[in-house]
């Protein structure tokens, strides 16, 4: 098959290489260093996947017919990438790698004529520098649509994909985005302090930060009547009972997950965009919690901190310490 993909970082990367050696032939949008480095050599990625190299064509924008195209840029760059690909990608089938809970409405309202899907990746990869891909965390992809049992189409997809890389076709796709939402937690607190993700929830107190929002972004998805999809063992009543039990016990949740992570070090999507200086998803993580609460008539403090002390670190450049944010944020 011939696949786009657009936004060639961490993920994009991982896709391009896993795609190209599956047998695919590869087109990637880039940029900049990016660009530079993939058509000088190519896309290095290795860890969890394996060592490997992939050579795709790479330009600022997608040309030609698609069989395929994957969308794979942060949320907050979503509209504009896709808006740039739209007249040669309108009409292809899409399917959106993207955490929060906008992504397919995004690429659907885009482009009218393309059979749009979402994926819920569970892979931590790490894009070290440009062309260059390290996956920390090798983990299953979740593909599907809207809220009912996975369809036809998103079964197709994902048994094209797991040729290359697993990828389970997932009922209720909107209730499994709130599991990830949950999941991506566990992004904020490393944007504001630099720590790894296994680092925060190693630490009792920043732990406790973590666990609280995790149990706030539960209790607004249950406030805005979501039924939570089942991803990696979460499941709806496992979440629905984690919202019920005090901080002390609740912790177990974040170990489990680090436990899942393995001991590589995951710095987590959201501070590798900062390190390298780039705006960050978090009001499409954290922030989507602080939204959703407020439609529910309810308040989500600790993800209101966390979304306002990733955006001043954003504006410094600096971290905050762990003992400042736990001065910050205090959590019951
Ligand atoms: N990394 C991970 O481990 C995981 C990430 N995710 C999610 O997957 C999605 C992708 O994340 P990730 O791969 O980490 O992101 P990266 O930031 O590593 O890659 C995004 C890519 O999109 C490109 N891009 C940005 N803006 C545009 C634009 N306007 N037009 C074209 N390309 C653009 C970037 O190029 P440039 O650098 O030039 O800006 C970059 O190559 C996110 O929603 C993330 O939350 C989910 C699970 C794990
Ligand atoms: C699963 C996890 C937390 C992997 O790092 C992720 O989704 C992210 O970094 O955005």
């Amino acid at each position: 098959m011939r696949i786009g993909i657009i936004g060639a970082g961490a993920l994009g990367g991982t896709f391009a290489v896993l795609l190209e050696r599956a047998g695919h032939e590869i087109q990637v949008t880039a940029r900049g260093s990016g660009l530079a480095a993939i058509r000088a050599g190519a896309i290095r990625l290795s860890g969890g996947f394996g060592d490997g190299h992939g050579h795709p064509d790479a330009a600022p924008t997608l040309s030609g017919a698609f069989d395929l195209v994957l969308v794979c840029t942060k949320a907050q760059d979503a509209e504009d990438a896709i808006a740039a690909n739209a007249a040669v990608v309108n009409g292809s089938p899409v399917i959106v790698v993207q955490n929060g809970l906008d992504g397919v409405r995004t690429a659907t309202r885009l482009l009218p004529d393309s059979d749009c899907f979402g994926a819920l990746s569970i892979i931590a990869a790490n894009y070290t520098e440009p062309g260059v891909v390290r996956v920390t965390t090798r983990a299953a992809t979740y593909l599907g649509r809207g809220s009912g049992p996975a369809d036809p189409a998103s079964k197709r997809w994902a048994a094209v994909l797991s040729e290359a890389v697993p990828v389970i076709a997932v009922d209720d796709f909107i209730g499994s985005q709130w599991t990830k939402l949950v999941v991506n937690m566990l992004n904020g607190l490393p944007a504001i302090t630099g720590l790894s993700v296994q680092e925060i929830i190693a630490d009792r107190g920043l732990r406790r930060v973590l666990t609280a929002s995790m149990r706030e972004a539960v209790r607004t998805g249950m406030a805005r009547g979501i039924r939570f999809g089942s991803l990696q063992g979460l499941s709806d009543s496992r979440l629905r009972f984690f919202s019920r039990l005090p901080l002390v016990l609740g912790q177990a949740l974040p170990r489990s997950m680090g436990v899942r992570m393995g001991s590589v070090p995951n710095l987590g999507s959201t501070l590798q965009s900062l390190r390298r200086g780039q705006r960050t998803e978090i009001d499409f993580l954290n922030g989507a919690i602080v939204r959703e609460a407020d439609a529910a008539g309810a308040k989500a403090p600790v993800n209101a901190a966390i979304v306002e002390q990733v955006h001043e670190v954003e504006a410094s450049g600096t971290s905050i310490g762990r003992d400042e944010v736990l001065r910050r944020i205090a959590v019951r």
